[in-house]
């Protein structure tokens, strides 16, 4: 039987780890996309919790964006704009949360993976974390995720993923660029570096964090604004024809 899809978190000394799985390579249907915002809501106003590592279950995939199968049963504009908002919604929690974001990032990572791995405020990854953003390839565009990419890597580095949908980024390509901090030769040390580097963070000043955060998000109050325009462009190209058949071979393959 498939296992079931989940997010949990774990609190420990300051550090709050959150997991997420989806037995679909961690792919986010809207569930999954608001527990989400729920818990990083919850950990920011936790005074328990210092800094906050984010990860996914599995060796493989760290996410792979959007679900397809939710893709797939949207039939009206508004029901597409919701779901994308979903993924507003998340890298807003993510921004607003006063906690450092630590990104463990093990596997590959494609289309909204990406926008949340740019939304940490760090992020680690190991060898096999390859991204792409495939967008484009199934009718639509990172339109939601996109002010959280081009915020770490500009709008050079975006497009040129955007406008290349099947292409592999390699991980050196993703730390040259910005996406990336550091990358392991591993996933066990990645998950480690991730631990200690959270360890290391957690003794500091949450007050001055919680402003160091502000800055790194500087420049971004019309974020809720923009996003809503961005979930309208996917959530009207979703209904399109090219999309359905497009996701219906993907998932008949
Ligand atoms: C992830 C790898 C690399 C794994 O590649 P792999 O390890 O070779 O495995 P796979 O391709 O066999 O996939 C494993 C299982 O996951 C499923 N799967 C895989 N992806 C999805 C998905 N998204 N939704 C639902 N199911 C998915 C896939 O169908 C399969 O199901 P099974 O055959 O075992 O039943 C490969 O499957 C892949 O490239 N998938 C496509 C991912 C993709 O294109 N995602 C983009 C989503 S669109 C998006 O995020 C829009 C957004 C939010 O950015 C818009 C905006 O910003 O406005």
């Amino acid at each position: 039987m498939e296992q079931l899809h989940y997010i949990k978190t774990d609190i420990e000394s300051d550090i709050a780890t959150i997991e997420f799985f989806h037995p679909k390579s961690n792919s986010f249907p809207s569930t999954q996309l608001n527990e989400l915002i729920r818990i990083f809501d919850e950990l920011g106003a936790n005074d328990k919790v210092k800094i906050i590592i984010l990860k996914s279950a599995g060796d493989k995939v760290f996410s792979a964006g959007a679900s397809f199968d939710e893709l797939l049963t949207i039939d009206e504009f508004e029901k597409g704009k919701k779901f994308f908002m979903g993924f507003a919604n998340v890298i807003l929690a993510m921004r607003r949360c006063p906690k450092f974001i630590v990104g463990c990032i093990t596997g590959k990572i494609v289309g909204g993976g990406v926008g949340l791995t740019a939304a940490c405020d760090y992020a680690l990854a190991e060898s096999n974390s390859a991204a792409r953003l495939s967008e484009l390839s199934i009718g639509i565009g990172p339109f939601v995720i996109e002010p959280a990419i081009t915020r770490k890597i500009g709008i050079t580095a975006f497009s040129e993923m955007t406008m290349n949908p099947t292409e592999w980024k390699s991980p050196e390509w993703l730390k040259e660029k910005g996406i990336f901090n550091h990358v392991y030769p591993t996933i066990e040390e990645c998950e480690k570096a991730s631990l200690d580097f959270a360890k290391n963070l957690s003794v500091y000043s949450l007050d001055a964090m919680r402003d160091l955060k502000s800055i790194f998000w500087q420049g971004t109050d019309h974020l809720p604004e923009l996003m809503k325009s961005r979930a309208e462009m996917s959530g009207r190209l979703v209904l399109s024809d090219f999309t359905k058949e497009t996701l219906m071979k993907f998932k008949s393959n």
